[in-house]
């Protein structure tokens, strides 16, 4: 592979996407959309319309708005229905991802196991133990934990394993958030149905950057948050998804926002859940905090879930060839093979706390996760070949010149 700058030129003399770059603004040399993506105008237009439809209809929001606030979180959903595979029905925005995590879980699990990975995100487990634990079964019995073999990735064939004629659900991360491992979610869908489990998933770090089918494949329900890849600003409100055939399911949560929209405002006693994943929804849904997310999902529409993809694929591999080349101190904790490697990669490095925070006062923005991760994301749509090039430059930098010695970790660091 050409790894140089001038190769790097090239490259983005040729992306598609690159023009998508001019309706972002990113703050320095950006790389951690894996954790927040940027602000862009698309998603400002929108977030600006809601707020006059605030200051010239106030109530008349709800029904007058464009789309009417009434219907907000339907509409979305039907705007995401294409990005996750699924028919809009079965998908809705509502919540954070935390809580859709318990409502789901809560929603689905009998009596059974849940199985796991050690490497998921913290939330996840405190949601589902405490799941167990209002029903009376102990974690420590209910919940199995698959572990990592290597520290990074979960082997699937461990995940298969685990399963067993007493699992009711399967939850898994689509993609780690530390190493970037991406699960093959149709094997792991397949062989939770094989032992009569569900299979769920945590698509936070693949939604808006991964192409999915989960109806196809035959998810039983999922969860997101917008935030990261789909670039709808910070506490954007999260994304679920169910499947149709379970509809019949009553939500663990009910909320007057989750009742049918026909009666909803007959205001009665009795709940009457929406006939689809709307049901799912709570409390009024934040409105002003959903806005960007119009905006922002035009954008990802222009560009296509695909072409996002195939570009995600070609930065990343670009990103692991100068890594490879330009920094043998660092080990790349990412799968290399494109069908198990997300949108970001993890490079392990013993000092990697203070290699982030030296870069960032290069202005070059990635984070670090522990125990020896720094993360690079680098984003198809605002993220060019030449970017790449320059993070690793200035990493390159940073280790010669041992701008990362002395940094130690601080309390309550957000990265
Ligand atoms: C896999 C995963 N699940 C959940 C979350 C966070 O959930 P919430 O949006 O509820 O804070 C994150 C991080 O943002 C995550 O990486
Ligand atoms: N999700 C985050 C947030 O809401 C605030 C600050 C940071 C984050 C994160 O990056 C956490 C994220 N799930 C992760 O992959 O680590």
């Amino acid at each position: 592979m050409d790894t140089s700058r001038a190769g790097a030129r090239e490259r983005d003399a040729a992306d598609p996407l690159a023009a998508f770059a001019d309706r972002f603004d990113v703050p320095g040399l950006y790389m951690d959309g894996n954790s927040l993506g940027p602000i862009s105008q698309d998603a400002e237009r929108t977030l600006d319309r809601v707020r006059e439809e605030w200051r010239e209809r106030a109530i008349g929001g709800w029904t007058d708005g464009d789309p009417p606030w009434f219907e907000y979180a339907e509409a979305l959903g039907d705007r995401l229905a294409p990005l996750v595979g699924a028919d809009s029905s079965e998908v809705v925005v509502a919540n954070s991802t935390t809580v859709n995590i318990h409502t789901l879980i809560d929603t689905f699990l009998e009596d059974g196991t849940v199985v796991v990975n050690e490497l998921d995100f913290p939330t996840d487990h405190y949601a589902i133990r405490a799941q167990l634990r209002r029903r009376g079964l102990d974690p420590d019995e209910h919940l199995v934990v698959v572990e990592s073999r290597d520290g990074r990735t979960i082997d699937a064939d461990d995940v298969i394993d685990a399963l067993s004629e007493d699992v009711d659900v399967l939850f898994m991360p689509s993609v780690l958030y530390r190493s970037g491992q991406l699960f093959d979610l149709e094997r792991l869908t397949s062989a939770a149905h094989d032992h009569g489990a569900l299979a769920g998933f945590d698509l936070a770090h693949s939604v808006g950057v991964v192409d999915h089918a989960l109806g196809e494949i035959g998810v039983d329900f999922a969860v997101w948050c917008h935030y990261k890849y789909c670039n709808a600003g910070p506490g954007a409100p999260a994304g679920l998804y169910v499947a149709e055939r379970h509809f019949d399911r009553r939500p663990a949560l009910p909320g007057w926002w989750g009742h049918e929209k026909e009666t909803q405002f007959e205001l009665r006693q009795t709940y009457t859940p929406a006939p689809d994943a709307g049901a799912y929804q709570i409390g009024t849904p934040p409105v002003l905090a959903m806005a960007p997310l119009e905006g922002a999902l035009e954008t990802i529409e222009a560009a296509g879930i695909e072409a996002i993809r195939e570009n995600s694929l070609e930065l990343t591999e670009y990103l692991i060839s100068l890594a490879d080349e330009r920094l043998p101190e660092c080990t790349v904790g990412t799968p290399r093979e494109p069908a198990r490697r997300g949108g970001h990669v993890a490079l392990e490095h013993p000092d990697a706390y203070g290699v982030c925070h030296a870069l960032k006062e290069r202005d070059v923005v990635v984070d670090f996760r522990p125990p020896n991760v720094i993360r690079v994301c680098p984003s198809p749509l605002y993220t060019s070949f030449e970017d790449v090039y320059r993070v690793v430059e200035e990493f390159v930098e940073v280790l010669e010149e041992g701008e990362y010695e002395g940094i130690e970790p601080k309390d309550a660091d957000v990265t």
